[in-house]
């Protein structure tokens, strides 16, 4: 399998955002991030950023502007305002594709596979972006190609090995179950070697045992030397997993710190009683 290389510059102190003390490198800072749909401020001011190698939670009730701002960190929307620093280099407002091959990757709240593709393949999409192969190479089924399509095989099914995914390869991915499915986007987010990696709502949709193997799985992840950040609705999984968990409600930070420092913030305690009065 592909090594996955954590970044290699040296440690510097957090930035405005990061957790106080914290001295390792950050490797992700959102700065007064906004974007409007309309009238509506989905994300209104957020800033936070991510450490090296931290796990770190992104919560708030419904329509708080968590998946607007993954959508906005990750180039899939077009901030009106605001800054990402990824590893040292603005990417605000690049293309997703851009800003995979700089080592970010993710998952979606709906899981994102190609539906007419096989596991197998679906996997060896996340590879394109840092193979040498070219359009001739491919027509014409160079040595060059043939061997880099056997290693590009081979990767996939290590991807496919480490995230757990246990049933035949050679199925579409209409033919698994919800969780194996989103398992094979996991997998097909790692090929990519991603420094960070966001996940949107891994626990949506699994079984007790199957959030406990999500729960293993992330920290196998990090201890590859990759950042996450999950957002995530279940605060069981959500306060086990994180390092730190950053609040989000109506497009802006209200709480960063600790799970423990969150759950008992009464700014974040009245954002959810607030959320189940609406109800
Ligand atoms: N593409 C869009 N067009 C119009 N409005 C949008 C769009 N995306 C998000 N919104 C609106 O922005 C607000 C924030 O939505 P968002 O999905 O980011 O919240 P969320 O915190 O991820 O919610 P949930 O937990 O329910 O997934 C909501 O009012 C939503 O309706």
């Amino acid at each position: 399998m592909s090594d996955l290389h954590a970044p290699t510059a040296p440690a510097g102190t957090a930035g405005a955002g990061g957790h106080p003390g914290d001295a390792r490198r950050v490797l992700l800072d959102v700065q007064d991030l906004a974007v409007s749909f309309g009238g509506i401020k989905a994300v209104a001011g957020l800033s936070f950023s991510v450490h090296e190698g931290e796990i770190v939670s992104v919560i708030g009730p419904n329509g708080a502007g968590k998946t607007s701002a993954f959508n906005c960190i990750s180039g899939f929307y077009r901030p009106n305002a605001g800054s990402v620093v990824f590893d040292g280099e603005s990417v605000t407002r690049k293309k997703p594709s851009h800003i995979t091959k700089r080592g970010m990757a993710r998952t979606f709240q709906n899981v994102r596979l190609f539906r007419d593709m096989s596991v197998l393949e679906n996997v060896k999409t996340g590879m394109h972006s840092h193979l040498g192969q070219n359009v001739f190479d491919a027509m014409l089924h160079t040595p060059r190609y043939t061997r880099s399509e056997r290693q590009c095989t081979e990767d996939a099914r290590g991807w496919l090995d480490f995230v757990g995914f246990r049933a035949d390869d050679e199925l579409l991915v209409t033919q698994l179950p919800y969780g194996e499915q989103r398992r094979v986007e996991i997998a097909r987010a790692l090929a990519t070697q991603p420094k960070l990696l966001l996940l949107d709502e891994p626990g949506a949709g699994l079984n007790h045992s199957e959030k406990n193997e999500l729960m293993e799985l992330i920290r196998k992840i990090r201890d590859l030397g990759v950042s996450i950040v999950l957002i995530e609705h279940d605060m069981g999984l959500v306060m086990e997993i994180s390092e730190r968990v950053v609040v989000l409600n109506y497009g802006k930070e209200i709480a960063d710190g600790t799970p423990a420092e969150v759950k008992a913030n009464p700014v974040v305690i009245a954002a959810y009683l607030g959320e189940e009065e609406d109800e």
